[in-house]
């Protein structure tokens, strides 16, 4: 469970560059929960997800994760517990080290402090059956270097990267964004796969609204800090791109072009 209380964030204060990202947000995810997260440019949705990952520390309110109060804990302290895949497919992996190498790091993350990060024949086995899971042929191809992957291949590796630790919180932040239509849908298929198998808590950021209503139990819109609309169940398997451009324009948010242009 993931509960965020009254969370404050404000860059800069008190100067002319005064910017208020997170103003209060209150949001409760329980185990499992699947929240796709929307919201017109600088509504504070990198900074929830940052807040969130402890890679910035709030002004003001709390986070906790499972009971445990994380609010003032590193990220690098929360790394065991948090999954993060980002929109540039090359920020989720090392280019100069081999598939298998890249998965091993992101298997011990979390695992007994001093395990070898060597890779051994029962690792290897397991790592080529999460990577048949994604049906890219990678399972084939654990020697070769991240960097000769493409776009969409990355993507998929940081994928099972950030998920099979089965770590608490998955978050990911417009993670199809910088691919074709194509691997954009594919990649939505095997976060909607890998979320279900491990029944991860997940914070999905999206420009595309689309995506929006079609993955994850909740889509929860942001507006100058805040959540200005939450559903889930059949409200949201009803709900319509004109819906939600309409509750945009009542939450007064203008738009911008990438988001419209979805
Ligand atoms: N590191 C930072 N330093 C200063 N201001 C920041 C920083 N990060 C975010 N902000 C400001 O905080 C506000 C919220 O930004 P944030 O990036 O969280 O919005 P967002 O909803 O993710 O926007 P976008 O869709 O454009 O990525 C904006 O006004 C932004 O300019």
């Amino acid at each position: 469970m993931l509960a965020i209380d009254s969370v404050t964030k404000t860059f800069f204060p008190g100067t002319p560059n005064e910017r208020v990202a997170l103003a209060g947000i209150s949001l409760r995810l329980a185990p499992g929960e699947f929240a796709t997260v929307i919201g017109s440019n600088g509504a504070g949705k990198s900074t929830l997800l940052n807040t969130v990952a402890g890679r910035i520390s709030p002004d003001s309110g709390t986070i906790t994760v499972d009971g445990d109060d994380v609010t003032r804990l590193p990220d690098h302290r929360r790394a065991a517990h948090v999954g993060r895949v980002f929109q540039d497919p090359l920020a989720g992996t090392a280019p100069d080290m081999t598939i298998e190498e890249n998965l091993a790091i992101a298997y011990a993350r979390g695992k007994t402090r001093g395990l070898r990060l060597g890779v051994t024949r029962t690792k290897r086995d397991f790592f080529r059956t999460e990577l048949t899971s994604l049906e890219l042929g990678l399972e084939n191809r654990l020697k070769m270097k991240v960097g000769l992957l493409s776009g969409g291949q990355r993507q998929a590796l940081s994928l099972l990267m950030a998920t099979f630790s089965e770590p608490k919180i998955l978050l990911l932040d417009e993670h199809t964004a910088a691919l074709d239509p194509q691997r954009a849908d594919l990649i939505t298929r095997l976060t909607a796969e890998a979320v279900e198998r491990h029944h991860l808590t997940t914070l999905m950021v999206t420009h595309n609204m689309d995506q929006a209503l079609r993955v994850g139990t909740r889509l929860i819109m942001m507006h100058e800090g805040r959540v200005v609309v939450d559903i889930s169940g059949e409200r949201k398997e009803r709900a319509t791109v004109p819906d939600l451009l309409s509750a945009f324009a009542q939450a007064g948010a203008g738009l911008d072009d990438r988001t419209l242009l979805q």
